[in-house]
């Protein structure tokens, strides 16, 4: 009987992490969670959680482990029946560790992408911020410049996606996601990928899901995501 299949996807900003799961989520029918969809959806609705990280993410700051495990881990309570990809969590070892204790995660891809080529992937970086829909100028560009294809509402681009914020970001980046790469070495499960373009590293993580992920229409067992922190 086919088992439930979940897997991470982590990398510095701007290393392809929404552009592939997205493509992960079609070719293999995972559901596909992001942290930071998730984030935008409780800002949005004004909840107690959107209030207090919109106050972290306005400083270009990580919102606190307490408030993201508080977050995102009753949702993934909900996901026992699922299979899924999550994108954006966990970016801290406390968020890992709490993964760990309600989930035990199948493969965890890593995206190791040259710095030259975040900052100028970033430099053209296009958001629909309702959405989380990610444009980019030189590889998906919008149907209509600066409005998102669906609602045609217009784009943005954030502040932390500038150059001069990326350093920071990066090196920030490097220093969280060390313990957790080390974590999940360790458990034999990390896939690290490295590459300047995501259509010539996708072939790879293609070929890697398609011998990891259980067949489709499978039955499904569920799995416990408990209550464990
Ligand atoms: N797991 C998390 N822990 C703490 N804060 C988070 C987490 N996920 C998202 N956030 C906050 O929400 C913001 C938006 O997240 P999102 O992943 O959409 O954008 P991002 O961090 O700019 O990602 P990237 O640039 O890698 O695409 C982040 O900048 C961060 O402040
Ligand atoms: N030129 C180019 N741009 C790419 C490639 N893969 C993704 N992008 C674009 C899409 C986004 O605008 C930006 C960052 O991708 P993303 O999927 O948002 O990355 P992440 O921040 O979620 O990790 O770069 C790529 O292979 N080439």
């Amino acid at each position: 009987m086919a088992k439930l299949f979940r897997a991470v996807i982590m990398g510095p900003p701007g290393s392809g992490k929404g552009t592939i799961s997205e493509r992960i989520a079609q070719r293999f029918g995972l559901t596909r969670l992001s942290s930071g969809d998730f984030i935008r959806e409780n800002i949005a609705a004004n909840t107690d959680a959107g209030v207090l990280a919109k106050t972290y993410i306005e400083r270009g700051l990580l919102v606190p482990d307490h408030v993201m495990t508080r977050l995102l881990l009753p949702r993934l309570e909900e996901m026992t029946r699922h299979s899924w990809l999550m994108d954006g969590f966990p970016r801290t070892l406390a968020q890992a560790e709490a993964l760990n204790s309600t989930c035990d995660l199948d493969l965890v891809i890593s995206l190791n992408i040259p710095y030259e080529t975040l900052k100028e992937r970033l430099s053209d970086r296009w958001i629909h911020p309702a959405s989380g829909r990610v444009y980019n100028m030189g590889f998906n560009p919008p149907h209509v410049q600066g409005r998102d294809d669906i609602s045609g509402e217009p784009l943005i681009q954030h502040d932390d996606d500038k150059p001069e914020a990326l350093v920071a970001r990066l090196r920030h980046y490097k220093d969280v996601a060390k313990p957790i790469i080390d974590l999940y070495k360790s458990k034999g499960i990390l896939h690290t990928f490295s590459g300047t373009e995501t259509d010539r590293i996708w072939p790879y993580i293609n070929s890697l899901l398609s011998t990891k992920i259980p067949m489709e229409g499978t039955h499904r067992t569920q799995r416990p995501c408990t209550r464990g922190y």
